[in-house]
């Protein structure tokens, strides 16, 4: 479904050239979970930013269903870490609902559908709360209900849970879980944690440090969901992407 195929990107400033990723080749299939995780600075938000759309790259393509990206399309939804993307002046129903207009339903649809969504994150009967009074974990929960309530094919999110307390975090990785199972979305999630990557995606795409940051190795995971992490295949699965990124960090 999508194809990155020795991608590079160097961004070009007035402090010269800076080569963030070289080389990098990913295949993602329909309804997959990738985690991509790496030491801070490798290149993952870049990597997403050109699947998104909204870099180009500067070396190699990245294909959608064959087709090359040429900037942001409603197939792909993102998530962004923290919650600024959300409108302060809307209610938390209507900041779902906003994305929904250019779609072409009317009023009476996209509240019911911003409604189903609301409900699917946890926060139902809440919807009338502005972000001001929301919660940074309801807020990012809203993030993730107005990107779903597009209904992309595809799932980018940079980082989603990176700002919560682990007891919220943890809540979220359970119900993104669910609602991966039930609408069997395709998605990259980008993460620093370990444990958050082998609970969530069906393979683990482990970086090599920047500059010039690339795919060092694939982990998958073939382990049943919800995921014991106290199970010796949870276990081994971390050793090994611990393994590869400790590897990483002394390089
Ligand atoms: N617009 C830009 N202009 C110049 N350099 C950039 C730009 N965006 C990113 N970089 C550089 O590219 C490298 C990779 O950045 P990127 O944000 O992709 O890393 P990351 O792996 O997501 O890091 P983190 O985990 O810390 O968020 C960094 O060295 C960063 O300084």
């Amino acid at each position: 479904m999508v194809v990155l195929d020795k991608v590079g990107k160097t961004f070009r400033g007035r402090t010269g050239a800076w080569e963030a990723v070289r080389g990098f080749s990913l295949d993602l299939a329909e309804g997959e979970f990738v985690c991509l995780l790496g030491t801070s600075g490798c290149g993952k938000t870049t990597v997403l930013n050109m699947v998104a759309g909204f870099e180009a790259p500067s070396a190699g393509r990245i294909l959608l269903d064959g087709a090359p990206v040429r900037g942001p399309g409603a197939e792909r939804g993102v998530v962004f870490q923290g919650h600024d993307s959300l409108y302060d002046w809307l209610s938390a129903l209507d900041n779902i609902a906003f994305g929904l207009r250019l779609r072409g339903l009317g009023r009476r649809q996209r509240r019911e559908r911003a409604a189903h969504f609301l409900g699917m994150v946890g926060l139902g009967g809440q919807g009338a709360k502005h972000p001001a009074e929301l919660s940074g974990g309801m807020k990012q929960r809203i993030q993730i209900a107005r990107a779903l309530a597009a209904d992309p094919r595809i799932l980018l999110m940079d980082e989603p849970f990176g700002a919560l307390d682990a007891m919220t975090r943890a809540a979220l990785q359970a119900e993104l879980t669910r609602i991966w199972a039930d609408t069997q979305k395709t998605v990259l999630f980008i993460t620093h944690d370990i444990e958050e990557a082998v609970a969530l995606s069906t393979r683990v795409a482990v970086m090599t440090r920047g500059p010039g940051g690339t795919l060092k190795a694939v982990v998958p995971v073939d382990l049943p969901f919800p995921r014991d992490r106290t199970s010796d295949g949870f276990m081994a699965a971390f050793r090994q992407v611990h393994a590869l990124i400790h590897a990483e960090i002394l390089a």
